[in-house]
């Protein structure tokens, strides 16, 4: 008796798993076979994104090289929409620029898929990159105000000291240039929104708050796109039943509550009378404006920190590292940032308005945003109401992405896509091309959803950059360096670049 219960549950089960993630996404995405949006691939549980959540790499050693590749192929050249599921979901990613355009504009259909970012939110809370409809609104009208071209030039001194201390520091024979980077930006990011210096508060463990960010959202959204969470949902790992979870979800509170306390101690000392901060922060403004009393607001506060960080941390450095990646691989764009550097940032003190004239790294910055950017897709959206697209109908619960990684290696944008050029972007016909091709070049994003920290991210990485090609001679890369490349909470290599460095 008791065996037959077994068998019939585990018959259930397994029709349960078929139904839901086999027949169900085919069902789905069958509606946008009927409308002639070509599937690209079906995979139970993760569509085209089976390589990129489970960290696979192929031959090419690339999670995205098949997503890169799709405009060279024959059937899919010409598409709109390319088809394929994530989830018990149809899961869209539009291509073509026009209606990328117009889905970055009726952003009011979607909200931002939560399974990915469950756990987040609920031990941290929403901020301002998850938060739709007026919540959001309210955050980045607030934010806005930190993120205009002044503000940004008044954070550049933090952020050129604070690279020339974490470069200088570091062992040159063994320099890992990823880690470094992002320390040096985690570092500036800290101070730039709670106006506090990273190494000042460390836990009982001796880790700085950008180190225990770095890896708890690493592992929790690692936890959240897994198999588990897939099948029994995000609440199983809630409830903490695996010991895995049960740590997991400690860390996250904990880590709350040593940012929670930091951020007091931040706002003590912005109110302490007379106190006048070389550079001011977020929290500084916040608290001039009155804006920092409510537990709600300091709970605000929280949340939009801890996402900005995330936001800006990872994503920035690993441009930074490739910036300094290709220039090594391809010496003449060493040779020539090093020469433009000497012409206008020979000292310390360089402005925003001296970093503008940079034409050459301003070029590697850009080529690096194309063919190998940080972010090289949106946070998934989910529909919430039937709408239209251009001609295509959008039903509610279907997931849908932008597909600009895929125009970046698309000949028709860009000769000779799958080669490093910065050149291309010295070059005004290219310019004008790229004008008439409206949303094609977009690695922050557009539309009102568009990325409030890319002129930031931009300053960053460059002065990031500036401080490596000022202290050090051309290196060499080392010949055993495996350049797979992965997806975690951003795109970019897997294992660490060591360099040996010479100082100049
Ligand atoms: C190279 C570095 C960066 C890249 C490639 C990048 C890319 C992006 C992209 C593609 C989006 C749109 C996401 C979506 O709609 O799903 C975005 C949004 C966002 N980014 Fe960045 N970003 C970078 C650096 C930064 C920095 C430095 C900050 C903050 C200081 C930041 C803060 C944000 C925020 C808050 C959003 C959400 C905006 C909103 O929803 O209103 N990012 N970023």
């Amino acid at each position: 008796m008791i065996f037959l219960i077994i068998q019939a549950l585990v018959i259930s089960f397994v029709l349960y798993l078929v139904g839901k993630f086999i027949v169900l996404p085919k069902l789905r995405m069958q509606f946008y076979r009927n409308q002639n949006i070509k599937e690209y691939n079906f995979f139970p549980f993760y569509g085209w994104f089976w390589d990129s959540i489970l960290q696979k790499t192929n031959k090419h050693k690339d999670c995205i090289h098949q997503i890169k590749h799709i405009s060279e192929s024959a059937d899919f050249k010409d598409q709109d929409i390319i088809l394929s599921n994530l989830n018990s979901k149809a899961s869209l990613l539009i291509v073509n620029p026009d209606l990328i355009s117009e889905f970055l504009q009726c952003q009011q259909h979607y909200i931002k898929y939560e399974l990915p970012f469950h756990s987040l939110n609920k031990l941290i809370g929403t901020g301002l990159a998850k938060h739709y409809g007026d919540g959001w609104k309210k955050s980045r009208k607030i934010l806005s105000n930190m993120f205009t071209f002044e503000q940004i030039a008044l954070q550049l001194g933090s952020i050129r000291e604070l690279s020339k201390r974490y470069i200088s520091q570091q062992n040159e024979k063994s320099f890992n240039i990823q880690k470094v980077f992002e320390m040096t930006a985690g570092a500036s990011d800290l101070s730039i929104f709670l106006g506090f210096d990273m190494d000042e508060y460390k836990n009982k463990d001796g880790k700085t708050l950008g180190e225990l960010i770095g890896s708890f959202a690493n592992d929790v959204y690692l936890r959240d796109v897994g198999m588990f969470s897939m099948i029994f949902g995000t609440k199983a790992t809630e409830l903490g039943l695996r010991k895995s979870d049960k740590d997991l979800n400690e860390r996250g509170k904990n880590l709350r509550k040593f940012m929670y306390e930091i951020i007091l101690e931040c706002k003590k000392r912005e109110q302490q009378p007379g106190y006048q901060p070389k550079y001011p922060s977020f929290i500084h403004h916040l608290v001039q404006e009155n804006l920092l009393n409510t537990e709600e607001e300091l709970e605000d506060l929280l949340a939009i920190s801890f996402n900005l960080f995330l936001a800006a941390k990872e994503t920035t450095s690993k441009i930074a590292a490739n910036v300094v990646y290709y220039a090594i691989k391809y010496p003449e764009q060493y040779k020539k940032i090093q020469e433009e550097i000497k012409t206008y940032v020979p000292n310390d003190d360089y402005t925003f308005a001296d970093l503008q004239k940079m034409n050459i790294l301003q070029a590697n910055v850009k080529e690096c945003l194309r063919y190998d950017t940080s972010g090289p897709f949106l946070f998934q959206r989910e529909v919430v109401q039937d709408h239209t697209l251009g001609k295509y109908n959008i039903k509610k619960g279907t997931l849908v992405n932008c597909g600009y990684v895929v125009n970046f290696f698309n000949e028709k944008y860009f000769e000779n896509p799958f080669s490093y050029q910065p050149e291309r972007w010295l070059d005004s016909n290219n310019d004008s091309k790229m004008k008439n091709s409206h949303l094609v070049y977009i690695p922050f994003s557009g539309g009102a959803r568009n990325c409030i920290g890319q002129h930031l991210a931009v300053m960053q990485i460059k002065a990031m950059a500036i401080e490596f090609f000022k202290q050090f001679k051309l290196p060499e890369i080392p010949k055993d360096f495996d350049t797979e490349k992965i997806m975690t909470l951003s795109y970019g290599f897997k294992n660490d670049l060591l360099l040996n460095l010479e100082r100049i």
